[in-house]
């Protein structure tokens, strides 16, 4: 067997995998006396990403609309050595935004870090969505994440003290995503904020960034988000460009070769806010193993989101 052959057999390796839970690049205590508010910070990427702040030393106030899970997570978070609050929250309504600031002031003074997480998603094709489901997502994602910015911008400018935001965004800001219009428009808003705020709040201190998570799947995942996973391995709808390929898996759809894990943006996250990222402003980092970036030499078969979707012709 020519080393070619050897190499075909076995593969590519794929992107090496990262340092175990609870390493970390930065010095230990690097958020010590620092207070961070995460917006769906009882799930998911959001919870992974409070959970690395609180390895360094962070006070935590996790906000959202479920009690429960917010509880489970603080419980969680907790046992990671910082002091957790949970803040019952719907990030649509102004009036529970600025209680949300209320609480974590009196519990621990004004967030240093503001982390807007929370975001809302289903896939639809744009001809069946209707006005209230296209509110729904962007009302959460969009005009949510601006109300909790800008009520952790006035409180700092009021304040004159420095302060960072980390907006969690999403690829298809710059890409468009097919299936999931409301959430594309949103995240690409989401983009703009990042980069209007930064200018605007430069000046006094306050940084904002935006961070994109690649494929990181996760237990909270929604079942229709899941669903979307799960249409990816089948390979019907691609039969012609996959013909040649192993049975398919979501690892072999990245150029990474594996998935993200949800630390791998918990720890961009804690370098974006840290003290070593402080002339980093206006940016979104993407961390998806340049998934983003892919384009295939010869173009895969057009296959239209309702039958991605499973759904039968338009009929108005
Ligand atoms: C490209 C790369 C690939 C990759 C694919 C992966 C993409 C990754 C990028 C981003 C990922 C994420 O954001 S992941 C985050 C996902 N997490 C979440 O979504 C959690 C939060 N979600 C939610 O709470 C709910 O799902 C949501 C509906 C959005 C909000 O709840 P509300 O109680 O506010 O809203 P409801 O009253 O239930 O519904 C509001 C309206 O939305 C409609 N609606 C609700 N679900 C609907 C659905 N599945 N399909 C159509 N319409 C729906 C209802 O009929 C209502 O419309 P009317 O009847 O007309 O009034
Ligand atoms: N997972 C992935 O592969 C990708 C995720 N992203 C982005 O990452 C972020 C986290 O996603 P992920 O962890 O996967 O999703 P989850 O569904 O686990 O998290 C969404 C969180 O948002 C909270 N939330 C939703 N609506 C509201 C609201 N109105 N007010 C307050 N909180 C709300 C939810 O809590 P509750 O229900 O308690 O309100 C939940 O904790 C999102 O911004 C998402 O767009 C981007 C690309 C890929």
């Amino acid at each position: 067997m020519t080393d070619e052959n050897a190499r075909d057999c076995v593969g590519p390796p794929g992107l090496p995998g990262p340092p175990p839970v609870g390493a970390s690049a930065l010095p230990s205590g690097t958020y010590d006396g620092t207070v961070v508010l995460v917006t769906g910070g009882g799930t998911g990427l959001g919870r992974a990403i409070a959970a690395e702040f609180a390895r360094l030393g962070a006070d935590l106030v996790i906000a959202s609309r479920n009690a429960d899970r917010l509880k489970a997570a603080r419980d969680e978070l907790a046992a990671l050595g910082g002091r957790v609050t949970a803040a019952v929250c719907d990030i649509r309504d102004p009036r529970r935004v600025r209680e949300v600031f209320d609480t974590a002031g009196e519990a621990y003074g004004l967030p240093d870090v503001l982390v807007n997480n929370a975001a809302a998603n289903f896939p639809v094709p744009a001809e069946d969505m209707s006005p209230g489901a296209w509110s729904a997502v962007v009302d959460i994602t969009l005009t949510g994440t601006f109300l909790m910015t800008r009520e952790f911008g006035r409180r700092h400018l009021a304040a004159g003290t420095p302060g960072s935001i980390i907006d969690v965004g999403a690829s298809y800001a710059w890409t468009g995503g097919p299936g999931f219009a409301h959430s594309a428009a949103a995240k690409a808003g989401v983009k703009s904020l990042v980069e209007t705020l930064a200018v605007e709040w430069g000046p006094y201190g306050i940084q904002v960034n935006g961070l994109v998570p690649g494929l990181m799947p996760h237990g909270d995942m929604t079942a229709e988000i899941r669903g979307n996973l799960e249409r990816a391995e089948d390979t019907g709808g691609h039969r012609v460009h996959d013909q040649h390929r192993p049975p398919d898996d979501k690892a072999s759809r990245q150029p990474a070769l594996r998935v993200g894990l949800p630390r791998e943006l918990g720890w961009a996250a804690t370098f974006l806010a840290s003290p070593y990222a402080r002339f980093i402003t206006g940016h979104t980092l993407v961390v998806d193993g340049a998934n983003w970036q892919r384009r295939d030499l010869v173009s895969p078969p057009v296959v239209t989101v309702r039958e991605q979707l499973g759904r039968a012709a338009f009929e108005g």
